[in-house]
């Protein structure tokens, strides 16, 4: 049975980089088996935010709580998969040589190595050393480690950055079909085009939240035709409204 404690939920989160404020007092919740979209400009604190979800971020104040457990929490360890825009595979080692490594490390079963070779896209790449790979094929490798042990979460930072508009198709569904199956993925990007495809939206600026919703919901509520125009609505409006 599907727990009903939610994948995600963030009250009053505080957190400064450098000695400025980078998250001003975030709060929301992600209903398991969700896909949420963080889509905000360069610098807005996505990835700060989703360093908060997977618990190696300082805070100042608030709390993070995921699958029921504080972030970071050791029981968290192998619930929760985590991509960074920085790959964290080897170079030096093949697709699969890299997944093996992974999955002994986190524990997850040998045979899961296939799997998420292929459910990235990855079949004809799998003996590839790593270095000789594209930016785009580099980026699946990199995800592929994600998905390893079936993770309840899955946090994505910025996975379809360098891909080509069908790969991009490819893992937008592969993230729905994920998300049917109950897994629940907190996917950032600065591509509205993809935040459609989410459940729903945090749109982020200077660290805080312009708008929290559905897409339709966004569009209807600001009276708009696309997500792109929404976003600058709401811009503008915040930018009109009283401080
Ligand atoms: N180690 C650090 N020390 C000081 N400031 C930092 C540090 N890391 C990030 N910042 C600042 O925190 C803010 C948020 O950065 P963050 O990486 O979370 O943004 P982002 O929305 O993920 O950007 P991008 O889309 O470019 O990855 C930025 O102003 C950034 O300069």
């Amino acid at each position: 049975m599907m727990s009903s404690v939610p994948a995600v939920e963030v009250k009053g989160l505080r957190v400064e980089r450098g000695g400025k404020p980078v998250l001003r007092d975030i709060s929301f919740e992600a209903p398991r088996g969700s896909v949420l979209g963080l889509i905000g400009p360069s610098g807005c604190g996505k990835t700060t935010l989703m360093r908060c979800l997977v618990g190696v971020q300082v805070v100042k104040g608030g709390t993070v709580t995921v699958l029921g457990e504080p972030a970071g929490s050791r029981g968290l360890r192998r619930r929760v998969g985590y991509s960074t825009q920085t790959p964290a595979v080897y170079a030096d080692l093949s697709v699969r040589e890299n997944l093996r490594y992974f999955a002994a490390v986190l524990g997850a079963p040998r045979t899961d190595v296939d799997r998420v070779v292929d459910e990235v896209g990855l079949g004809n790449n799998r003996d590839q050393v790593v270095a000789t790979l594209s930016g785009g094929q580099l980026s699946r490798a990199n995800l592929a480690v994600a998905l390893l042990g079936e993770p309840e979460l899955l946090v994505l930072d910025e996975p379809t950055v360098g891909l080509d508009p069908v790969l991009r198709e490819e893992l937008w569904e592969l993230f729905r079909e994920l998300s049917g199956n109950g897994t629940t993925l907190v996917v950032s990007s600065h591509v509205m085009d993809e935040a459609v495809r989410t459940d729903r939206l945090l749109l982020m600026r200077d660290g805080e939240f312009l708008a929290d919703g559905a897409p339709g919901e966004l569009t209807a509520r600001t009276g708009t035709e696309d997500l792109e125009a929404a976003f600058l609505h709401l811009i503008h409006q915040r930018a009109g409204s009283p401080a």
